[in-house]
């Protein structure tokens, strides 16, 4: 049942380009699936993707020439990950179950995966015969040639390394503590707490999912990844403070905004989609946040709607490209690069718009969670060539695997008096 439902989840994100973590929760709540089930079906789905390009690679001597449905594609791959990466889980489990699951669409199907499979365990893993250092890399950690390229240029090539083979690490489980409503010394009175790496406000759980405990249901804690945790603090909004929040679901740095200021101030919190805005509110009520604000509306037209100079502190956490959280959400490494220039012209209005709005003296944080210096550092020099009364105040990059936590770009800017 386990691979029936990892099947699914996988099949519809291959059609839809649906959202692996939203579609693979979806179908586990509604499922009947053990403990154990869920987190077996949990890591079929998220290996398959993870290491989707080395997989094919396992695949292609065994279907060279052959029509191939997408269907029985996805059985193939998602059984040659259980077959090289699951330790625990025995071979002829993984064939059988592929095999359950092909015949249930045609008999053949199943004599097709099964001598498949089989070939496989007889010959073992193939070597990656390739010279190109970029094109071996590509292969070995599943991310596509161009992210490669990209992240050689930006940094160097053992930087992309480090990067690409971190992302394929199991994520932490950070959270940070609601200091509205437990101090964390409090909190880490609870052993299956313990301290976290690099945010002074977060704790690393150790006992399983933390959204199933009372903790997170009584708004204690919220789950938020380190790196991300660092922008709220960066900003320093206080509590006489008109801050505003451009773009601010799910809610994660606005409610940290409002918890550094006790809930006092106010803080005016922008998102595009109104089924976003549903899930702030949700996460507000939950951390019994007070002084928020909430609109659903385009953030690169607040200039038309506010006077300017009016806001003491503006967090801008743009739409980006996310290269910083490949390892969270792999599919992010499958998205279109294409879709790069149309984020950077976005990210360019919405802080045209942030700067119109920013009171001289004022202070401003431009984040991402990506690693792509064209959405970060160029970005703010764009910005400061355009706006010469702007100045950085505080630059901070984060890359993956230096801390275990996210990518992170954090920019802290000052409106000139
Ligand atoms: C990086 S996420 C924000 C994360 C959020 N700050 C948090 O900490 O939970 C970027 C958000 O920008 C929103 N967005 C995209 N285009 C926008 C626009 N034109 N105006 C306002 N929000 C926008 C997206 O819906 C998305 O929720």
């Amino acid at each position: 049942m386990a691979r029936t439902i990892a099947l699914e989840v996988l099949i519809k994100y291959q059609n839809e380009q649906s959202y692996l973590n939203i579609t693979l929760n979806d179908y586990l709540e509604h499922s009947r699936l053990s403990r154990s089930d869920k987190d077996l079906a949990t890591r079929i789905v998220y290996g398959t993707i993870q290491n989707k390009l080395y997989l094919e690679y396992q695949l292609a001597p065994y279907v060279k020439g052959k029509k191939i449905k997408s269907r029985e594609k996805m059985i193939l791959l998602m059984s040659l990950y259980q077959l090289i990466f699951l330790d625990k889980v025995p071979d002829y489990a993984v064939i059988d179950e592929a095999v359950y699951l092909a015949k249930k669409r045609d008999n053949f199907a199943g004599k097709f995966v099964n001598a498949i499979l089989r070939n496989f365990l007889r010959n073992g893993k193939r070597e990656i015969d390739e010279t190109d250092q970029f094109k071996k890399l590509s292969i070995e950690t599943s991310h596509p040639l161009w992210i490669i390229k990209m992240l050689s240029k930006q940094y160097d090539f053992e930087t992309a390394r480090k990067i690409c083979q971190h992302n394929n690490t199991p994520p932490t489980r950070a959270a940070r503590v609601n200091t509205l409503k437990i101090t964390k010394t409090d909190l880490l009175k609870d052993e299956n707490f313990s301290e976290a790496n690099l945010s002074p406000d977060g704790v690393l759980y150790k006992a399983g999912n933390i959204a199933n405990t009372d903790y997170f249901k009584n708004g204690l804690v919220t789950i938020q990844d380190e790196s991300s945790q660092l922008i709220a603090p960066l900003l320093d909004p206080q509590e006489t403070d008109l801050v505003l929040d451009m773009c601010c679901a799910p809610g994660s740095k606005t409610t940290h905004l409002a918890a550094i200021m006790n809930n006092q101030g106010k803080i005016v919190a922008y998102d595009l989609f109104e089924h976003k805005i549903k899930l702030v509110k949700d996460n507000l009520k939950r951390l019994g946040v007070n002084n928020v604000e909430l609109h659903a509306g385009d953030a690169t037209l607040l200039k038309d709607h506010y006077p300017k100079a009016v806001f003491d502190k503006i967090l801008l956490d743009a739409p980006c490209s996310g290269l910083g959280v490949m390892k969270r959400k792999p599919e992010i490494k499958y998205h279109d690069s294409s879709a790069m220039d149309t984020i950077i012209l976005l990210q360019a209005k919405l802080l045209d718009n942030a700067y119109y709005l920013l009171k001289k003296g004022g202070r401003m944080v431009y984040s991402t969670c990506t690693i792509n210096k064209k959405e970060n550092e160029l970005m703010i020099k764009q910005f400061l060539e355009k706006y010469q009364d702007m100045k950085i105040v505080e630059e901070k990059k984060i890359l993956p695997y230096i801390y275990d936590s996210d990518g992170f770009y954090m920019c802290k800017l000052e409106k000139g008096k």
